[in-house]
């Protein structure tokens, strides 16, 4: 059965939100779909049908793209249970102990904990994400974010974790891909229950052999039945949540002038990097930094030393309208707490305010929504083609007149494409082929941030006009500070966003962004001047206690990031 993309705007969706980031593996084509297919377009009402069965427009057969995955009988094992029930565990020591394999995560800080997972394993393994290729020698393993998927080699195992994010508006098209597309033998998913029924239903027409392995959480979660009442009430290993930066610092501060603890942060629009490194410091037994103050960032798979968790509202704003949390979002983040091996052997869980605590205990004892479709995202090629049907229009009329036209089966939805559309609106201005209209169109840039993406249409137009883009027309190297307010930290923030970008588009228009080594060197500094803030931070508060000295931030930089200053 078929149906029209906008039925499936609101589809099924687990709540989470990113900016859609890179699909860089072109879809390997159902080979009936090829160029020059017969497609037929009325003009005047510009509906587009298919007269044969070369459609362009059918996105009902996903499975058919992937021809190298659909030659096997995989056996794929569905790992399913609450947060913290030993899911990945399980799933990574199965694929250390295979001769080949990959791991898909959904964030990097989580390919980040593979990656050294296995290699301290003696097991050799790539670390590949969007902005990151670290080869290691003889590996014939890779641990990657999901949306650098290798569809095109053959693996003894993979995983793809957090499958349940196949449901995501806008990045559950990369999950989509990673199942039907990997092509292995053994291929394992870990995730919520709730996934489960639609996995079984989109594997049915793949001959692949589906197998439910069930889990119990490892240690226990308990729901207290009171809320946090006074600050002086928060303790070592407490993990404060909350969903607005400005929050974030005003609890931290809060805290931290209470002169019993200090605050790690950990929030979405902080660097990588500098986010593992504050969880790093929380994590340490050693480190004064005992009390994390985080947003949902926190909430997908990290092995944190958290006691408990304490929501300090049970509501966040979503792009559009604050809504409350849903029940899955409100089980990841609580299922933080009380880690299996960390230092807190139980987890418990609680909120500032008293009101909330009915939500909170009701939430933990549902199961989540079962899923009901996968995301799809037209890739390329596919673009490509519909592209020959409206010769003279710019990429942002193909993709809109491509989303209104497209063909799904009832077990998927077309990601959600405004931040895609918002790029493609202003690209179309540019002198540039469709191909690199597309790739700006899925880089990793964030519209909402203006520095963010003033930096991509800097890029754009540059890249446009003279075919090179040097990092230092746009960017002086050596004018970064370590911020003295919270506007000059968004902007560092802002700045680094903007250099992870040029880093992104490196790995793809090699030659026309030749200084990636430069931009890494800045992000690397970017990243160490907002944790030297931090710490300041944590100083300037009158009660809080004595810190041991601070690193200076020379000493941090490395030989190869001072020679760029
Ligand atoms: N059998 C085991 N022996 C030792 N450690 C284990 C075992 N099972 C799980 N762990 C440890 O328990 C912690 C939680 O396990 P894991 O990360 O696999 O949980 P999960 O079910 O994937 O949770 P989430 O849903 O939050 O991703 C990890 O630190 C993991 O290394
Ligand atoms: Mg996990």
């Amino acid at each position: 059965m078929s149906r029209s993309l906008f039925r499936y705007r609101k589809a099924t969706a687990l709540g989470f939100s990113r900016v859609l980031q890179d699909n860089v593996e072109p879809f390997r084509l159902n080979m009936e779909m090829k160029l020059g297919a017969l497609v037929s377009v009325n003009v005047t009402t510009r509906k587009y049908s298919s007269t044969k069965k070369f459609d362009y427009m059918d996105l009902t057969r996903p499975h058919t793209w992937y021809p190298l995955a659909r030659k096997k009988v995989r056996k794929v094992i569905l790992h399913v249970g609450p947060t913290n029930s030993g899911k990945t565990y399980h799933a990574l020591k199965r694929l250390e102990s295979c001769s080949s394999g990959i791991y898909c995560g959904p964030l990097r800080l989580l390919a980040w904990e593979v990656a050294n997972r296995l290699n301290k394993a003696k097991v050799p393994c790539d670390l590949i994400t969007g902005q990151e290729r670290e080869e290691v020698d003889g590996a014939k393993h890779k641990a990657v974010t999901v949306e650098m998927a290798d569809v095109v080699s053959d693996y003894e195992c993979a995983i793809i974790d957090e499958i349940q994010m196949l449901g995501c508006k806008t990045r559950g098209f990369s999950f989509t891909r990673a199942l039907l597309g990997i092509s292995a033998d053994e291929l394992h998913l870990c995730g919520d229950p709730a996934v489960v029924p639609l996995i079984q239903e989109i594997l049915k027409v793949t001959g692949d052999d589906v197998k439910v392995q069930s889990y119990e959480r490892l240690s226990p979660l308990v729901p207290l039945k009171v809320p946090l009442g006074s600050f002086s009430n928060i303790r070592k290993g407490d993990c404060i949540v909350t969903f607005s930066r400005r929050e974030i610092y005003r609890l931290k501060a809060k805290i931290e002038t209470g002169g019993k603890h200090l605050c790690s942060v950990v929030y979405g629009s902080l660097p990588p990097e500098t986010r593992t490194r504050q969880a790093t410091m929380f994590n340490d037994a050693t480190s004064e930094f005992d009390v994390l103050v985080a947003s949902d960032a926190i909430g997908m798979g990290l092995n944190l030393n958290i006691s408990r968790i304490i929501f300090s509202t049970m509501q966040k704003f979503d792009g559009s309208e604050m809504r409350d949390l849903t029940v899955p979002e409100i089980k990841q983040i609580a299922g933080r707490a009380g880690r299996y091996g960390s230092h807190f052997p139980v987890g418990e869980v609680t909120c500032l305010d008293p009101e909330d605590l009915p939500l909170l205990h009701s939430s933990l004892k549902s199961p989540s929504p079962t899923l009901e479709c996968a995301g799809l995202f037209p890739n390329f090629d596919l673009i490509f083609m519909y592209s020959r049907l409206l010769p003279q229009s710019g990429l942002h009329e193909i993709l809109e007149h491509f989303l209104e036209n497209a063909k799904l089966s009832e077990n998927y939805f077309i990601a959600n494409c405004e931040e895609v559309l918002k790029v493609a609106a202003y690209i179309d201005e540019l002198p540039l082929g469709l191909q690199d209209k597309y790739l700006f169109c899925i880089s990793p840039v964030d519209m909402n941030d203006d520095i963010s993406s003033q930096g991509l249409t800097q890029f754009a137009q540059n890249y446009a006009e003279k075919g090179i883009v040097r990092l230092k027309e746009i960017f002086t190297p050596g004018t970064l500070q370590v911020p003295k307010t919270l506007v000059a930290l968004r902007e560092l923030e802002s700045i680094h966003k903007v250099l992870d970008l040029y880093v992104w588009l490196s790995y793809r228009l090699e030659e026309s962004f030749p200084d990636r080594e430069l931009a890494s060197s800045q992000k690397a500094i970017c990243s160490l001047l907002i944790e030297e803030f931090l710490e300041r931070l944590g100083w300037q508060n009158p009660g809080a206690k004595r810190l041991r000295p601070r690193r200076s931030l020379t000493s941090l930089l490395s030989q190869n990031v001072r020679q760029h200053l």
